[in-house]
């Protein structure tokens, strides 16, 4: 499953996000360097010593001695030097990889939600667990691989200090390695990038399947969504065998191509030896020297680890670049009364326009319904008026300062939301509607109370302090609960987006009236289906197609049949519709309701929610 593409921050690179990593563990790195550098001159010192020891022995020379002692000490070294390279190897790659989580974490909430939502949530669990870990090993497999060259590099320059001819015949071989590491190398990415992508879509599809549980249940369709959920298996393990294919090849290419070279190497030290140009410990010292430079084959694993690693920090990259939220320096006016103006609004989604050149002036406190068909708009303009998402065009202000201009604190103070489908966050539910941020328990409760959730939460064994995922909680409280959160925060403007589509109309009706009279005085846009929602308040915006096709009050707009029509139940929709063309009345629609103020006496206290309507959110 591919992620559509997004506004990439260009500085974000995967390049960019590695040396961000490395420069944040850049001592521990450095120290993995530095041991793994002083292992490679152990290594490249011991055939000397060993050498030397030798020629010393066959002397029966009293000097040995002190040469088996350091013969001793370089071994000794070279093991503890390589136990620190595997201590801080670790060490270093879980800083890496924390700090690529962080910073992943907090890009991703930092984004337009609209933009941070196009990655499914399992896309985005692999980009920040599997993919941020094989990441973090790329300052260390770097550092590592910088210091395992030294020795090949070392011990080649050390055969030209023993004999010339040795090191000539190695070099004579090396092209041929190098052409084994560049095939390797460019295999490996295509495969490494196509398996990682098959991971996270198992892992997307897998999430999506456990959100929609209640679904495959209802169906029977365990098996078929089980092999839906497999489906890219098959291409995850052809891609995993691939991988091995080309990491075996060069493996065994260059595992060929070594030894030989090595033994080519002790038949020219054979030769020399012959020919006394070179002693037996010299000829011991070359096989050692030449079996070190051979060392330059394992380096394929080591950049097999780098490639996966760039492969991985290419896909994380992509989400830390994705556009963030930007806020101003402004404050809004002390006496503002949360006036919303919207100035040439437009918004794109895809190659589509969702709001094209929206013009609409909310007089501060009053209570604004948008209406319109499924699809028209509306949660787009209640996303642009609190500055969820930014429009492609136009400018929104509130109190006359363009909420792009507005300082984060001062905008999220004042704009407040409830959703449809709210998520709490907190240790409790007490935390939850507070929002996050200290606030007296009693504004916590009241706000509850006006949500006419206080009752059903301190019936809960442990009340306000009963965990968010503990409480048994129907669609309808949740929606209390995402209420509360809001009125407790209420600033200038209430953007409410279907946010009690799953109430029952009584307790709608209390709701509202409670909004009325219990929460801050304010602005409030309320995406509304139901017919009363519109009824009661003062002004109604009639979206269609992403235009605004009428504002008004409710009583005004009924006179329309295609108004009329929009809350008619399916079955009559069509009839009101062309009944208004033609000026017809073949459904006896409703009475229409005097838009007023909020409160408002209780008129259709027992409005049925439109059958379309229900039915359409009931899959949402
Ligand atoms: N991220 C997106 N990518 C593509 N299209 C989108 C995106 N978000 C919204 N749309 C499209 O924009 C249009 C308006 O969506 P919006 O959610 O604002 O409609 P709505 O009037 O609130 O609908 P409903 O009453 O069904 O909730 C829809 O056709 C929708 O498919």
């Amino acid at each position: 499953m591919k992620t559509p593409p997004v506004p990439q921050d260009r500085e974000v690179t995967a390049a960019g996000l590695l040396l961000g990593a490395a420069r944040h563990s850049a001592g521990l790195t450095t120290a993995v360097f530095l041991c793994s550098a002083a292992s490679a001159a152990a290594s490249l010192a011991l055939p000397a010593v060993l050498g030397r020891t030798l020629d010393l022995l066959l002397r029966r020379s009293p000097d040995a001695d002190p040469w088996l002692l350091a013969c001793a000490a370089v071994i000794v070294a070279e093991v503890l030097l390589d136990a620190s390279v595997a201590l801080l190897g670790g060490t270093t790659s879980a800083r890496s990889a924390e700090w690529l989580r962080t910073r992943g974490v907090g890009r991703l909430l930092a984004a337009w939600p609209g933009h941070a939502a196009r990655f499914p949530p399992g896309d985005v669990a692999v980009r920040l667990t599997a993919n941020a870990t094989e990441a973090s090993t790329a300052p260390v497999s770097a550092a590592t691989l910088g210091a395992s060259l030294l020795a090949p590099v070392g011990a080649v320059v050390a055969l030209f200090l023993i004999d010339p001819w040795t090191a000539v015949t190695f070099l004579a071989g090396l092209p041929v390695l190098l052409l084994v590491l560049r095939a390797f190398a460019r295999g490996s990415s295509d495969s490494v990038a196509s398996y990682q992508r098959a991971q996270a879509d198992i892992a997307t599809r897998l999430v999506e399947a456990l959100a929609g549980a209640r679904t495959i249940a209802a169906a029977g369709t365990e098996a078929r969504d089980r092999d839906r959920i497999l489906a890219p298996l098959p291409e995850l393990a052809a891609q995993g065998r691939r991988m091995w294919r080309i990491h075996g090849a060069a493996v065994a290419r260059s595992g060929v191509l070594m030894p030989l070279l090595t033994t080519v190497v002790l038949a020219v030290g054979g030769i020399r030896l012959a020919s006394g140009d070179m002693s037996v410990g010299d000829l011991l010292a070359a096989s050692r020297y030449a079996a070190l430079a051979a060392g330059v084959g394992t380096a394929a694993g080591l950049l097999g680890s780098l490639i996966r690693s760039r492969s991985a920090a290419r896909r994380a990259a992509e989400l830390m670049a994705l556009p963030a939220m930007t806020y101003g320096a402004r404050t809004l006016p002390p006496d503002g009364r949360g006036t919303l103006e919207l100035r040439g609004v437009s918004v794109r989604r895809e190659d589509r326009t969702v709001l094209a050149g929206v013009d609409l002036t909310i007089p501060g406190g009053t209570s604004v319904a948008v209406v319109g068909r499924s699809g028209a708009g509306k949660s787009t303009l209640a996303a642009v008026a609190g500055r969820l998402t930014e429009p492609d065009g136009g400018t929104v202000l509130l109190d006359g300062v363009p909420l792009g201009a507005l300082r984060r604190d001062v905008l999220r103070r004042e704009v407040g939301h409830a959703f449809e489908r709210p998520v709490l966050f907190g240790a409790t539910l007490g935390e939850a509607l507070a929002g996050g941020s200290p606030m007296p328990e009693e504004r916590v409760r009241t706000a509850a109370r006006a949500a006419s959730a206080d009752a059903f939460v301190r019936l809960l064994p442990h009340g306000y302090a009963t965990p968010p995922q503990a409480a048994p909680l129907s669609g309808g409280e949740l929606q209390r609960l995402g209420l509360a959160r809001a009125f407790a925060r209420a600033g200038r403007l209430l953007v409410l987006d279907d946010a009690t589509s799953s109430l029952d109309t009584v307790t709608e009706r209390q709701v509202e009236a409670a909004l009325a009279r219990d929460v801050r005085h304010g602005t409030r846009l309320i995406v509304a289906h139901r017919l009363s929602s519109a009824a009661r308040c003062d002004l109604v915006v009639w979206l269609e197609d992403g235009r605004v096709r009428a504002t008004g009050p409710h009583e005004e707009l009924w006179r329309s049949g295609e108004y009329r029509a929009l809350f008619a139940p399916p079955e009559h929709a069509s009839a009101v519709a062309s009944a208004a063309a033609s000026k017809t009345e073949p459904y006896p629609c409703r009475a229409p309701v005097a838009a007023r103020a909020v409160p408002l006496p209780h008129r259709h206290a027992t409005e049925p929610a439109p059958a379309a309507d229900t039915a359409e959110r009931a899959d949402r």
